[in-house]
């Protein structure tokens, strides 16, 4: 089965239509003032209106108010919520039903019992997305480009499908897949030329060495 890719951060046309056209699944737009790759409702509106039929728009968000996500989704065609803060359980299932959209929870993770803790989201979300811990000086939860122990996810099951993510890059995807076991993959900064801006030859190597794993 063809690996999933989701390249996240996207913040320009060329890096919309080197990811669509190079077979990425998901495209990820940030909505995080922190974040290099932030987006404003009406860009975000804006290159939401150019994704293909069949690929999928994220929206990424860090501890959203309600407001905020009121705001995002009546601007912003979203066919996926990504909560990467420190969302529980409890307010995951608040934000899927109050939206009525699929929500994809991203969980840090360092050590095996982070694992653990993760199977709390299992009930409540339609997607785990595993990342890694952020290193403690950044202002980032996520879209750090570190990674993790992928050999943690060697052989484990769950009962949602699930993305690996955390400092993937062209170089290391197919790896990453191989030892983890994923079928779908999450990159921001790996597909990066500068903090923030996506370059599309990177963007095109990535999918590419995807589609030599499968
Ligand atoms: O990309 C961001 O700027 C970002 C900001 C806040 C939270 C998450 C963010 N990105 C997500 O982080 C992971 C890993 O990114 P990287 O490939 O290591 O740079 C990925 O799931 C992005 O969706």
């Amino acid at each position: 089965m063809p690996i999933k890719a989701k390249i996240c951060g996207i913040n320009h046309p060329e890096a919309l239509t080197a990811a669509a056209d190079g077979g990425a699944r998901y495209i990820g737009l940030v909505f995080f003032a922190k974040s290099p790759r932030n987006v404003s409702l009406p860009l975000a509106a804006e290159l939401a209106r150019m994704v293909p039929t069949g690929v999928r728009t994220v929206g990424l968000f860090v501890d959203p108010t309600d407001d905020f996500l009121d705001q995002a989704l009546a601007q912003v065609p979203l066919d996926l919520i990504q909560l990467h803060g420190g969302e529980t359980p409890e307010r995951v299932a608040a934000i899927r039903a109050a939206h009525r959209l699929p929500v994809m929870k991203a969980l840090k993770v360092e050590t095996a019992a982070d694992l653990d803790a993760a199977s709390a989201y299992e009930a409540v979300a339609d997607i785990l997305l595993f990342d890694a811990k952020p290193p403690k000086d950044s202002i980032l939860p996520g879209g750090n480009g570190v990674a993790f122990d992928w050999t943690l996810l060697t052989g484990r099951r769950w009962s949602k499908p699930w993305m690996l993510s955390g400092g993937l890059t062209p170089d290391t995807v197919a790896e990453a897949i191989r030892i983890s076991g994923a079928d779908a993959v999450d990159v921001s900064s790996g597909v990066e030329d500068r903090p923030g801006h996506k370059d599309p030859a990177l963007v095109r190597a990535f999918l590419e060495a995807i589609r030599a794993v499968a």
